[in-house]
């Protein structure tokens, strides 16, 4: 399962993890303009309009039904007084205000508080009891009976008090829902901070989780591999490029990888060809100048004695006549094979040149080497010499063993001294190993 969800992510492409930093790092900004946008828009903004379209739908009818009221209240008394009959005309005129307003606020449909349309419609109620009030006392005569007058005054007069008393409760009922509209504003822009703090925390995270992945899959596998292949430019070898995501950078990272172990295992071959003989398949002469200083080093520091021997075969330019230079060359090729099944693995057996080898001893005294050099005389003279899949002879070789520091102090010094024990063994009559002296 967790293995599957690991792959799934990392084939995941540069794209997607790009896209995908992109969109977490813009994506919370968005979410909150979009989110203030509705917020404002619903929470706060539509109240606050609910609101004033109160203040102008309702609040100012009710305040013009309580003024005319008054001025309603004041034109009757005072026709009742003295039966002016502008009277009669200010109450008609401050009526059919109070109609009119009554008439828009029957229209508005008013959804301010649920009780608000009953209270109006027993207002109205009220109203149409001062009203039917009104037009008896306006009807009645100047001269007419003062107590049938009075009477009627005085039950206008309860009526338009329980309509002002009506219309004030409305008033501060009104102005309670006011009240609390503007508290739950309040409240909610209160909300809305804290909201937006959360959400701007959100955002900010968010945002950094974006630029982390899209530092993760681009900025830091770029870094990996520009410090894979510095690495590998200054010869760390061993340094291996480790990259998961994307998937694109993964497969560059595997193919330098691969790139870079080919070119180690090249350079390993190289290095092997050029140091090995290509007939023999010993060290060559290269490698056994550059091994012979190496041990002699060694060998100072460790106070220990190393030996050399030069073998060269016994008339080999006659074995060459006879056998042609393929013959002579399986001869080589199989005096080779026996030094090397016949040595130590601390030594080191090479090919010197043409017929001629160095084999390298460490930690070996002189009385030591030169019984593993008659040991190799014996070997080389013993092994039959097999051209074409016939076995057609033998042939021997001669050596010059030399020893460090006893017959010489440097390398170009041990060579010489074996040089010149070989030759004694030449001269003396072949097939025979001799050991160098410090004389000559
Ligand atoms: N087949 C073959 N012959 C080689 C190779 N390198 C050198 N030779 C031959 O080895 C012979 C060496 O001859 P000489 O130096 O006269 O020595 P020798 O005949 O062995 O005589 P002594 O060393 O005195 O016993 C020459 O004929 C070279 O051509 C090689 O790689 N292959």
């Amino acid at each position: 399962m967790y293995q599957n969800a690991v792959r799934f992510w990392q084939k995941r492409s540069l794209r997607f993890w790009l896209t995908s930093g992109l969109v977490m790092t813009i994506s919370p900004f968005i979410a909150f303009s979009i989110l203030t946008y509705l917020f404002v828009n619903e929470r706060i903004v539509s109240p606050l309009l609910t609101l004033s379209s109160e203040q102008l739908g309702i609040l100012s009818p009710v305040n013009a039904l309580q003024k005319n009221a008054w001025d309603v209240s004041r034109a009757i008394t005072n026709f009742a007084i003295d039966g002016d009959a502008n009277y009669r005309a200010e109450y008609t005129a401050h009526a059919q205000q109070i109609d009119d307003a009554f008439s828009q606020l029957n229209q508005s449909p008013s959804l301010v508080y649920s009780r608000l349309n009953e209270d109006l419609s027993i207002a109205q109620q009220q109203w149409t009891k001062v009203a039917s009030h009104s037009e008896v006392i306006l009807a009645m005569p100047h001269n007419h009976d003062y107590s049938e007058s009075g009477s009627r005054v005085i039950e206008f007069e309860n009526e338009i008090n329980k309509l002002g008393y009506e219309l004030e409760q409305i008033y501060e009922d009104l102005q309670q829902h006011n009240k609390q509209l503007h508290h739950q504003v309040i409240e909610t822009i209160e909300q809305a901070e804290r909201m937006y703090v959360l959400v701007l925390f959100l955002a900010l995270l968010l945002g950094l989780l974006g630029l982390v992945i899209i530092n993760r899959s681009l900025l830091s596998s770029m870094d990996k591999l520009t410090e894979g292949a510095s690495k590998f430019a200054t010869g760390d070898t061993n340094h291996h490029i480790d990259i998961g995501i994307p998937v694109e950078m993964a497969s560059v990272a595997h193919t330098f990888n691969s790139m870079k172990n080919k070119i180690i295992e090249q350079h390993k071959a190289l290095k092997l060809v050029a140091n090995m003989d290509g007939l023999t398949g010993l060290l060559n002469r290269r490698k056994f100048d550059e091994q012979i200083d190496q041990e002699i080093k060694l060998a100072q520091q460790g106070h220990y004695p190393i030996s050399i021997i030069i073998l060269d075969i016994d008339h080999f330019k006659q074995f060459n006549d006879t056998y042609g230079h393929l013959g002579g060359d399986e001869a080589l090729k199989t005096v080779a094979q026996t030094l090397a099944k016949s040595l130590g693995s601390n030594d080191k057996a090479c090919r010197y040149g043409g017929e001629e080898f160095v084999v390298i001893l460490p930690h070996c005294a002189s009385s030591t080497a030169l019984r593993i050099a008659e040991k190799l005389r014996q070997c080389v003279a013993s092994q039959v010499i097999i051209i074409e899949e016939r076995k057609v002879t033998t042939l021997t070789a001669s050596s010059g063993v030399a020893t460090f520091p006893e017959h010489g102090q440097t390398t170009q010094m041990l060579i010489k001294r074996a040089d010149q024990a070989l030759y004694k063994a030449k001269a003396s009559g072949r097939n025979r190993v001799m050991m160098a002296t410090i004389n000559c």
